[in-house]
């Protein structure tokens, strides 16, 4: 069996050491390794984990497929996306859930893991088959109608009962549709100025708060999509605190990487490439996001990446669709608002982009420890590296990144997923027949 040996990584950005590979997991030194990959200055990091990526694939590969999504995905550092189902056909039957997990696995970049829907079609109305789902190929760990939320609290009610049968997680797109109709940007002073139809805080505050409420009834366990506003942190505190404990229910909850950076005034230039649901918010609900996530109070970082082909955003901005691609510029964004600003050091790096959202998914073999016996799923990050943001230079079909132009820090340099490389040098290593 051929053995790598990794030189001089800083495993979490402590002392440098060797790391040695082989049959896919961490292994004791070896005296001729095979390899020899120099990483000297390079932190070592658990491959990351995404709880909520779009790769559109199946119906809208003229914006993202599989195979592209994934190569983005490795070339941010990931070793693991979960797959929203917001797809046509819609993920909500084993064919399709089993359809796309297969796909991810003839890739090879990345565990491609898809979400099924809680309600059939995403029409909010009929709870879609989670059990057959959960027993597919696919072995569905999670459920979301992301894009849409289960607004009708009886279907919540039961999507929560079954999740907590089955054994999975529920995650909600927290936004009560009564009070966003027609909204197309942050409800304050900006969007009141820039005369844009306001998307009120409290649209996704009083869902968390019914969510909590009725995940504690079930004893079920509820995961927070995109959570955006210095109220819902509030809301997740009171559960956490006040609520839960007894309940046997579990709330987790995931901020994107563009709301811990951009604000609700980037939308002054009218270009719809910062347009997001949920939108960005004032600069106070970024700093709580940050506090919030350091604390431990949201749980992890996920990219919500949502690839949009040109003609859904080159347009006039209410006409545009929400969304921005995330999985590239996840990790730098990380660094430029927790690690730059010393709210997290590269061990809270790991902790909220790997080691907790493979915890809150349930999987076994990623976000582990680096450490011999340990499956070899990690990312190697030059912290010294700075880089200029190019849409089109990113690996996605789509080029809809709100960083463009943006010098970032931290640069993903090699990525590896079971012992096989799958980015080396910034390049992805492409094994597909
Ligand atoms: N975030 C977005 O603005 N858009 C997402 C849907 C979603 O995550 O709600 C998409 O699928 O494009
Ligand atoms: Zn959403
Ligand atoms: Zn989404």
């Amino acid at each position: 069996m051929s053995t790598t040996r990794i030189a001089n990584a800083r495993p979490y950005g402590e002392d440098p050491t060797d790391l040695y590979v082989s049959g896919g997991v961490l292994v004791d030194a070896v005296d001729d390794p095979d390899e020899t990959v120099d990483a000297e200055g390079l932190i070592a990091l658990p491959g990351l984990v995404d709880l909520h990526t779009h790769l559109r694939e199946p119906g809208g590969e003229e914006a993202e497929t599989i195979a592209t999504g994934s190569a983005a995905a490795a070339l941010g550092g990931y070793t693991a996306v979960f797959a929203m189902p917001n797809t046509d056909p819609v993920q909500d039957s084993p064919v399709v859930v089993e359809h796309v997990w297969r796909r991810g696995r003839e890739v090879g970049l990345v565990d491609v893991h898809p979400v099924g829907a809680v309600t059939v079609s995403l029409g909010g109305e009929r709870l879609a088959e989670m059990g057959m789902m959960a027993a597919s190929a696919a072995g569905v760990r999670m459920f979301s109608d992301d894009g849409r939320c289960v607004n009708d609290p009886l279907i919540m009610r039961r999507a929560l009962e079954y999740a907590r049968s089955l054994d999975v997680v529920v995650a909600q797109h927290a936004e009560d549709h009564r009070l966003t109709v027609g909204a197309q940007a942050h409800e304050g002073p900006v969007a009141a100025r820039l005369g844009l139809t306001g998307w009120p805080a409290t649209a996704e505050e009083s869902i968390v708060a019914r969510d909590a409420m009725l995940a504690a009834a079930a004893g079920a366990r509820l995961h927070v999509c995109h959570l955006s506003t210095a109220g819902s942190v509030e809301v997740l505190r009171w559960a956490r605190d006040t609520l839960l404990p007894g309940t046997g229910a579990r709330v987790s909850a995931e901020v994107t990487p563009h709301h811990l950076l951009l604000t609700d005034t980037a939308a002054e230039d009218y270009d719809p490439v910062h347009k997001v649901n949920p939108p960005l918010r004032p600069e106070a609900d970024t700093l709580a996001l940050r506090r919030a996530l350091a604390d431990g109070l949201i749980d992890c970082v996920a990219t919500d990446h949502a690839p949009h082909a040109v003609e859904a955003k080159d347009c006039e901005w209410s006409q545009a669709r929400p969304g921005m691609l995330g999985l590239q510029t996840a990790l730098p964004v990380v660094a430029a608002t927790m690690v730059t600003t010393g709210l997290l050091d590269w061990r809270g790096v790991a902790r909220v982009t790997s080691e907790v959202p493979a915890a809150i998914a349930g999987l076994s073999d990623q976000g582990r420890p680096l450490v011999v016996g340990e499956p070899a799923n990690l990312v190697l990050v030059d912290p010294d590296a700075r880089w200029t943001v190019r849409g089109a230079d990113l690996a996605s079909i789509a080029d809809n990144t709100p960083y463009e132009g943006m010098e970032l820090p931290v640069g993903v340099v090699h990525t590896m997923l079971r012992g096989r490389w799958t980015v080396q040098d910034g390049k992805v290593i492409t094994h597909e027949v």
